[in-house]
């Protein structure tokens, strides 16, 4: 990575503004997922180490610039300290002078973490005096949120201008490991898109067939390259829109020589629940009156199997209707593949595949699970992302 990274700076007794992503789902006031908050604990115990005054800032859900009482940092900073194994004093405000004093009385070592950055209007739109104010309060800035790092927000990116920007640990790792997969990726290297929509992959598509040895294609954004292949779907999701495009990525792929792997057959179900009727078919045979919401048996197997062949996998998206134990097989032996494949390098893309290998017990066995979603994805689109830009140059 080109750019400075924490270990290219001296904290001793300074003050360390590092933003974090602690954007976890919560529910009823506690935190069902906490791998964002561990991801960033080297970064935050590496501060401590040195003997920083470590302020932590985090934008959490989506307030739009109002004070949302359920969305305070404040069972965030509970399960920090208990993860920290130490105080961490938690703020009301994210800046100004209430959060000064406060800063002003915190030793070498000490941790505070600020209120929500988005409760203020400034945060989302980027003004400069909020990256200011955010600013005043430290001597340096450290970005760690890469989850974040897409959005140009004053905690993210304004900041930067005003104090020694640098990476943190957490950062570093999630560039190196996409960089790295993306720049000069150990063959054959495959790329696995799931999800809904056609639409949300376009970019994802675009850059991976540049790339990639094998494409597989999966989840409700298939049905529309089904149907570009001249088949009916039944009821299964379809961009109409979006038949042209699916048909001229099938034809890059071969210009290209990339095999570009579609389901040969789906479960098929006639209602989109849990107690729906549901039945295996051949991807020809999609009845008219039913909707396909996962992969079938032979796709599954010849996905393993290109999986097995591989050096390197990047998966994005699920593969069916993840969230439903029917048709959760599809997107369950994709995960299932990764984990028992020996010599393959496996990144999740974070968002909804990274929940899907959490929920198949499965995270352990990947090589790298990214703490980003719309952030991984963007940077596999080959964007750059805004929080990194303005960091620092080597
Ligand atoms: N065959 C299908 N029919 C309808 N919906 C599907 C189908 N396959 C997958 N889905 C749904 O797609 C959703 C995930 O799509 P999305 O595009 O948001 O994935 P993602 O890119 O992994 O998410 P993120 O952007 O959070 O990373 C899941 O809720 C899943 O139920
Ligand atoms: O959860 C995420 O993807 C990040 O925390 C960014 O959140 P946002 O989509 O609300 O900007």
């Amino acid at each position: 990575m080109n750019k400075k990274t924490l270990k290219d700076v001296d904290v001793k007794g300074k003050r360390v503004f590092c933003r974090v992503d602690f954007n976890v789902p919560m529910q009823d006031g506690k935190i069902t997922d906490e791998t964002r908050i561990r991801a960033a604990l080297p970064t935050i115990q590496y501060l401590i180490d040195q003997g920083a005054k470590v302020i932590l800032a985090s934008h959490f859900g989506r307030p739009k610039g109002k004070v949302v009482e359920e969305m305070r940092l404040t069972p965030v900073g509970v399960r920090l300290s208990e993860l920290l194994g130490k105080n961490v004093q938690k703020a009301d405000e994210a800046y100004g002078d209430s959060v000064k004093s406060i800063i002003e009385s915190m030793n070498e070592g000490d941790v505070l973490l600020l209120e929500n950055v988005r409760f203020y209007p400034g945060e989302e739109k980027n003004d400069p005096e909020l990256a200011k104010s955010f600013a005043e309060l430290a001597d340096v800035y450290v970005n760690d949120a890469f989850g974040a790092a897409h959005r140009a927000h004053a905690s993210t990116e304004g900041i930067a201008h005003h104090l020694p920007a640098v990476s943190g640990l957490l950062m570093e790792k999630e560039l190196d490991v996409l960089g790295k997969a993306l720049s000069n990726p150990e063959r054959p290297f495959t790329a696995i898109i799931g999800g809904a929509k056609v639409k949300d992959k376009i970019g994802v598509i675009e850059n991976l067939l540049e790339k990639v040895d094998n494409l597989i294609i999966g989840g409700g954004l298939a049905y529309t390259f089904i149907k570009a292949q001249g088949h009916e779907i039944g009821k299964s999701l379809l961009e109409a829109d979006k038949i042209d495009l699916a048909n001229s990525f099938i034809e890059k792929a071969k210009e290209k020589g990339v095999n570009f792997y579609m389901p040969v057959d789906a479960i098929v179900a006639d209602d989109f629940s849990a107690d729906a009727n549901s039945k295996e078919v051949a991807i020809e045979e999609i009845p008219a009156d039913w909707e396909a919401l996962d992969i079938g048996p032979k796709t599954r197997e010849i996905y393993r199997e290109v999986i097995q062949k591989s050096k390197l996998v990047i998966w994005n998206g699920p593969m069916g209707v993840f969230e439903i134990d029917k048709f959760a097989g599809g997107t369950k032996a994709v995960a299932e593949a990764l984990a028992e494949a020996e010599g393959t390098y496996s990144v999740i893309g974070g968002g909804d595949s990274a929940a899907a290998v959490e929920k198949f017990n499965l995270a352990e066995k990947m090589s790298h699970i990214s703490t980003g979603g719309g952030a991984s994805l963007e940077f596999m689109e080959g964007k750059e992302l805004p929080g990194v830009v303005a960091l620092n140059d080597k």
